[in-house]
């Protein structure tokens, strides 16, 4: 993929982190030495917070869980057992990994708010836990003997080496997400889960793999901390501060992208140990206070914390830079003859309470057709789309796809089978290029990413837009987003797509430009379903209607004949549109 290899950010880190270590050689003090060390041990913290939180958009506030837990490994596997830390930071890691799938099951079926709050609870439950179990302080035996095995090397520079080491492999597990498709996929669902499911992402599958990630680093930090304070109680380990820790040093700095965890490590953690260390004794709790400003700073200069911010000032020239103009829309290739039946539906139903929102619909959509379905507000259309690619299950009915049940199926396997998909709403990736947008829908179709970025270039070259391709999607106009919208449903090299109201919000000609493009459709061998109300549009576009009205199928067939029915211009037309038609 372009612009998407690790080596430069990773050269760039390991000049960085070589820097650090050298202050570690020019400063004597052994406080600030230690500082040296939890500047890498927070920033891993908080890289890891940002592996899940910042890509998928799914708020924890309870990374202390895993920080806790490997913290205690360390510590108690050490003190009770003699357990080097060389194998108990290995150790934490993996039992972090194991957390994280274990916090993940039973979470995920929670969203927004209440995934946030619930993994509060964790680290709570843990604090009285490990009170409990009487391990209110664990202290880290010091070993003369053999200091090395112990990592008690009495050397604070080899503490700065080993947590810079740490750091580093939490960068480089950062920017491998960051730059294939597990990191996309994390955006995608951040932008919207509904939408990457339709997209063939299977959502469930990236967010437990991130979790696991993501809960395997913060056990590593967390190990390694024991090891530098030699102490462990759960407040210091479990506490809400290091949960909010790893939240804010990522929200300063910026979350979803590499860099921003470690610029809010290295502005933060030294403001916030310095004043505790200063001030501390007069203010306790200063270094909480310091954070909630320093977070309502950001909130009212840098919404997006400050990476983002200071890569808009350098790119600001680019990001107004005119878009050149669009190509010609493409010319529609001949029409093959409609083929067999590709879609079957049979007396669909779904009612939400005593809302009948379909109700024992049943058509069938022949290869190569385009369907245009319309009908009043309410009448359903949505619904029936989400019945056709799984997004809700039917109360009655079948769908059959290419003669195959799609019952049971999750929308990410029904795209698999075929079934592409728009939304009413364009939800693009404003801070990705419309080629990565686009992107996210050739994975499911795709081994790997090149594969998908060639899959990506040539839906973009199907629509027009290959143009655009290097562009933010937050600078394209809407006609652009919308053709990017139905790339990236192109992309997964459907059978059959189901465009729900793709020209809302677009002026005549953008209209037209839309239009030119899904009658190209057909000739691709693919097989169209569109909602739109708009008539005039539909009326050149489509093979045949079907009109809902109240959840359900009021009637069916050619355009100009449908519209001609009593029943259509009464349920949806309206009286003035029989009017215009019959004065026309
Ligand atoms: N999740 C839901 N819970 C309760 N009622 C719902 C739900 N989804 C849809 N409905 C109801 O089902 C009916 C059909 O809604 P639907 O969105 O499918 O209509 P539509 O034809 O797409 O309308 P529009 O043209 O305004 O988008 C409406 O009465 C709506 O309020």
């Amino acid at each position: 993929m372009p612009d998407r290899s690790i080596l430069r950010p990773l050269g760039l880190f390991l000049l960085l982190a070589l820097g650090w270590l050298a202050i570690g050689f020019v400063v004597q003090d052994a406080y600030w030495r230690l500082m040296l060390t939890l500047v890498p041990i927070w920033g891993l913290l908080a890289v890891s917070w940002n592996i899940f939180s910042g890509y998928s958009g799914l708020v924890s506030f309870g990374h202390a869980a895993f920080f806790g837990l490997g913290a205690y490994l360390v510590a108690l596997g050490q003190a009770r057992f003699g357990l080097t830390p060389w194998l108990g930071i290995p150790l934490a890691t993996v039992l972090g990994g194991a957390a994280g799938a274990a916090i993940g099951y039973p979470t995920f079926r929670l969203r927004g708010n209440y995934f946030a709050l619930a993994m509060l609870a964790y680290p709570l439950m843990l604090v009285s836990l490990f009170g409990w179990m009487g391990f209110q302080e664990v202290s880290v035996p010091l070993h003369r003997e053999a200091p090395g095995w112990y990592m008690q090397f009495g050397d604070g520079r080899i503490d700065i080496a080993i947590a810079l080491a740490l750091l580093t492999i939490g960068f480089a597990a950062s920017l491998l997400v960051e730059r294939s498709r597990f990191g996309l996929s994390l955006l995608a669902i951040k932008q919207n889960e509904l939408a990457a499911e339709a997209a063939g992402i299977d959502t469930r599958r990236w967010k437990m793999r991130a979790m696991v990630l993501s809960g395997a680093l913060a056990a590593a930090a967390g190990g390694f901390y024991a090891v530098v304070l030699l102490v462990v109680t759960p407040n210091s380990v479990f506490g809400l501060v290091v949960s909010a820790q790893a939240m804010i040093l990522s929200l300063f700095g910026g979350a979803g992208t590499v860099w921003g965890p470690l610029i809010g490590a290295v502005v933060l953690v030294p403001l916030g140990e310095t004043l505790q260390a200063e001030l501390g004794h007069i203010l306790p709790g200063i270094q909480g206070v310091i954070y909630g400003i320093a977070v309502i700073v950001v909130i009212l200069a840098a919404p997006e914390g400050l990476y983002w911010k200071l890569r808009d000032l350098r790119r600001r020239a680019p990001a107004m830079a005119a878009a050149e103009a669009p190509p010609a829309p493409p010319a529609a290739a001949l029409r093959p003859p409609l083929g067999a039946p590709i879609l079957e539906v049979e007396g669909l139903s779904k009612s939400y309470g005593g809302v009948h929102a379909v109700s024992d619909v049943s058509f069938s959509v022949r290869a190569g057709e385009i369907l245009g379905i319309i009908g009043p507000n309410g009448a359903g259309k949505t619904t029936l789309f989400n019945l056709l690619n799984g997004l809700v299950q039917p109360s009655q009915g079948s769908v059959r796809y290419e003669g195959q049940s799609l019952a049971g199926l999750r929308p990410s396997g029904i795209c698999r089978r075929g079934i592409g998909r728009t939304f009413q709403v364009v939800r693009a990736f404003p801070r990705m290029s419309a080629r990565e947008n686009v992107v996210v829908g050739a994975f499911v179709a795709h081994g790997t990413d090149d594969a998908a970025t060639r899959a990506a270039d040539a839906a973009l070259a199907q629509v027009g837009l290959s143009h655009r391709a290097g562009a933010a999607a937050g600078t394209l106009t809407n006609r652009e987003l919308r053709l990017m919208e139905l790339a990236r449903a192109l992309a997964a090299g459907p059978k059959l797509v189901l465009l729900d109201e793709p020209l809302a919000g677009l002026g005549s000609t953008d209209t037209e430009a839309l239009i030119a493009v899904v009658r190209t459709l057909p000739s691709l061998g693919i097989t169209v379903v569109i909602i739109e109300h708009s008539m005039p549009a539909m009326l050149g576009l489509v093979d045949r209607f079907l009109v809902l009205d109240n959840g359900r199928l009021l009637t069916e067939g050619p355009p100009q004949e449908v519209l001609r029915r009593p029943a259509v211009v009464e349920a949806y037309l309206g009286r003035k549109w029989a009017t215009a038609d019959a004065d026309g």
